[in-house]
């Protein structure tokens, strides 16, 4: 499998205040990771640092075997990157048909490219809702929206910051097959968040950080048999 996403020696500040120290990261094509640990540790910096929303004070981003560290965002997205950001950032008086439709328009080129048809088929909640406005959509359909929004684009690469942040069980568990189905179909995805065990049974590999550092990384089955680092790490 080839490299899709490489982070290396990252440092990236807000100001004086540094956040990143040499964080590090790999993607190969195909392959779900996640970014984990406690609050405050670095995981938006860094996705915001790959999205070149907070440019890396110093460090490589590699995307698709480019440099990108020094790119900007509409640059870096164009290239096939999406993201699914903390808090969704829906437009609130676009319907659903229209906020997937806007986003269609940055698409990138692929084989078999992302339609409303699809993003209705993966969600159908939205296809009964396409004609609502994005504030009269419950949490749970704001992230199948904010999903089927960044696939719209067809990223190489699909990220997700807080996958299933203050969503109700239910909702959470459709999110949870949602992205194995798109797994299964291919697609390269990074997500945030805290629930470990659904993403151990998710994903290929996996980011523990701890103040802007990594201080674990490693497949699935390896996070799986060491509970202790859940507790230790992320506080679960
Ligand atoms: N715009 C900003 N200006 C200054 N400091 C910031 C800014 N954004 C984040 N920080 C600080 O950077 C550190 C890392 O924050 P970050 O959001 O990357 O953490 P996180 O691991 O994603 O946590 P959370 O789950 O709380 O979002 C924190 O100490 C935070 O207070």
């Amino acid at each position: 499998m080839s490299t899709l996403l490489e982070v290396s020696q990252l440092e990236t500040a807000y100001g004086h205040s540094q956040v990143l120290f040499g964080m590090q990261l790999q993607i190969a094509s195909g392959e779900v990771a996640t970014l984990l640990g406690r609050n405050g540790m670095g995981k938006t910096t860094t996705v915001r640092s790959v999205l070149g929303l907070t440019p890396a004070r110093s460090g490589q981003i590699r995307f698709r075997g480019e440099r990108i560290e020094q790119l900007s965002p509409d640059r870096i997205a164009r290239m096939g990157m999406a993201v699914v950001p903390e808090g969704r950032q829906i437009f609130p008086n676009l319907s659903v048909r229209e906020n997937l439709q806007a986003f269609a328009a940055k698409r990138n080129q692929h084989a078999q490219p992302w339609t409303l048809e699809r993003v209705y088929a993966l969600f159908p909640r939205l296809q009964e809702r396409h004609r609502h406005m994005g504030n009269q959509l419950s949490g749970g359909e704001q992230q199948m929206l904010a999903i089927g929004r960044a696939l719209m684009t067809n990223p190489y690469l699909l990220i997700l910051d807080e996958a299933t942040e203050g969503l109700a069980p239910l909702i959470r568990e459709e999110i949870w097959h949602c992205l194995a189905a798109l797994r299964a179909q291919g697609q390269t995805i990074l997500v945030i968040d805290k629930y470990v065990q659904r993403l151990i049974a998710l994903a290929d590999q996996h980011t523990l950080i701890e103040r802007g550092q990594v201080v674990w990384q490693g497949p699935s089955e390896a996070l799986a048999s060491q509970p202790e680092l859940w507790q230790r790490y992320i506080g679960v």
